[in-house]
């Protein structure tokens, strides 16, 4: 199968050489992070501020698998050498010939012995919230243009200044859904969670839908009309707004209220229809928890991340709006754009804190230098391409 050609050869026909690869495998998704040095980079590594060479250029890669697929993560891991780690460093601490690779999510646990029996490796595992808030803290400091808004359809990158990032929430939607408080690197409590996550949303949307992909559930809430199913103040209340309690008549009262009508059966109902309402209840009912956290502990920032988002505008938009309403405008929902590889990058990053290593990733210096996205982006949420690889310019240093 080919994946991303770019990540495999230079344009001398060398392989590139790949160092630390760190995996997130999580209830539906595997997501795997790991870090290619420029070619050419061995005559020219970059100096520090008295000369010294003190570290090696090169690209951070992100690239998913379904969960369900992982024989193809393992084959993409095989077939690009992944493991090798050749070059300036060995990520690998060698016992009995067997490599160990940062891996966290429960996957981590589950299949711990399929890749030891197909790749060889052991899976050294990072505890998942840790991962989290380690990713989340690594992408606000280190990437350029990393957090965003999104009202009212239009997008707006949001500066983060460093000396004034905590505390916040941190809401994951993934599967299920987990909610940080972040009070600093490595400080942090998971004040709450629900199940009603990205898995129900797939899994009901499949159900109900006969959606056979999780891009195609998506799309299909572009062209949905939720007034078909869900039960609108309005509905309930004669078109007219309910005022007194701040509702407005096409306010949802009740999500899928409609469909309890005795006169229609499923097939009645239009899939797109089904898609948006769903998309929108549970969209709605996290940014109303997430609220609701961040108000038990006085938080003004809530960001989101996980893979069910996607970038999708709906989603965000609806979560927005959630979180401005309940707030009344104090709290603000903010994005990522690397949503979905924060336990990934946090178990890149945590080759740092445990091994003997002499190499760690410096989060605070120049990586910002060149951390904006690459021009190789070929990463669109949109475009059903599950395997779709993206990449980040920087710099690994020595310790
Ligand atoms: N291609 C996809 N296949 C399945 N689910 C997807 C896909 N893209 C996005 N999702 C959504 O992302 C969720 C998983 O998000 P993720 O952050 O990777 O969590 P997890 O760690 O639980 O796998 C799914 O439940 C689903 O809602
Ligand atoms: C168990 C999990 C941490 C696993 O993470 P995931 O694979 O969903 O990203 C997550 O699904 C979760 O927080 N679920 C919500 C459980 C609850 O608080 O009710």
């Amino acid at each position: 199968m080919e994946h991303n050609r770019e990540v495999e050869i230079d344009g001398n026909s060398n392989p590139i050489q790949i160092s630390r690869l760190a995996l997130d495998i999580g209830g539906s998704l595997i997501k795997l992070v790991y870090f290619s040095r420029n070619s050419g980079d061995d005559e020219d590594p970059p100096k520090d501020k008295v000369g010294v060479s003190s570290g090696v250029n090169g690209r951070l890669h992100f690239a998913m698998f379904e969960t369900a697929k992982i024989n193809d993560c393992l084959q993409f891991i095989s077939a690009n050498k992944l493991l090798l780690g050749g070059g300036f460093q060995h990520q690998e601490n060698c016992t009995n010939g067997m490599s160990f690779i940062k891996a966290t999510g429960g996957g981590a646990y589950k299949f711990s012995e399929l890749f030891k029996e197909k790749l060889g490796i052991i899976l050294e595992k990072e505890d998942e919230m840790d991962c989290l808030v380690t990713g989340a803290n690594f992408l606000l400091k280190a990437v350029n243009q990393e957090a965003f808004t999104y009202l009212n359809g239009s997008k707006e990158f949001v500066q983060i200044n460093h000396n004034d990032l905590y505390p916040y929430l941190l809401v994951n939607i993934g599967s299920g859904v987990s909610m940080i408080k972040v009070d600093g690197d490595g400080k942090f409590e998971r004040v709450s969670g629900t199940s009603v996550g990205g898995g129900t949303f797939w899994g009901l949307g499949k159900l109900l839908t006969k959606c056979q992909s999780f891009d195609e559930l998506l799309e299909l809430s572009h062209r949905g009309d939720n007034k078909a199913i869900d039960t609108l103040v309005g509905d309930i209340y004669g078109g007219m707004d309910y005022s007194k309690i701040g509702l407005s008549s096409t306010t949802i009262a009740s999500s899928f209220g409609k469909a309890t009508s005795h006169c229609k059966e499923l097939e009645d109902y239009k899939p797109e229809d089904i898609s948006w309402s769903l998309l929108r209840m549970i969209s709605n009912n996290i940014g109303q928890i997430s609220y609701l956290n961040a108000l038990r502990f006085g938080l003004k920032r809530i960001f989101f991340g996980g893979f069910f988002i996607r970038s999708h505008s709906y989603t965000m938009d609806t979560i927005a709006v959630a979180v401005h309403f309940w707030s009344k405008g104090e709290a603000k929902a903010m994005f990522l754009r690397h949503e979905g590889f924060l336990g990934a990058l946090g178990a890149f990053m945590s080759y740092e804190r445990h091994s003997l290593d002499d190499l760690v990733v410096n989060q605070m210096m120049p990586l910002p230098v060149n951390a904006s996205l690459g021009t190789d982006t070929n990463y669109d949420p949109l475009n059903g391409d599950i395997n779709g690889t993206e990449s980040i310019q920087c710099s690994v240093y020595r310790a």
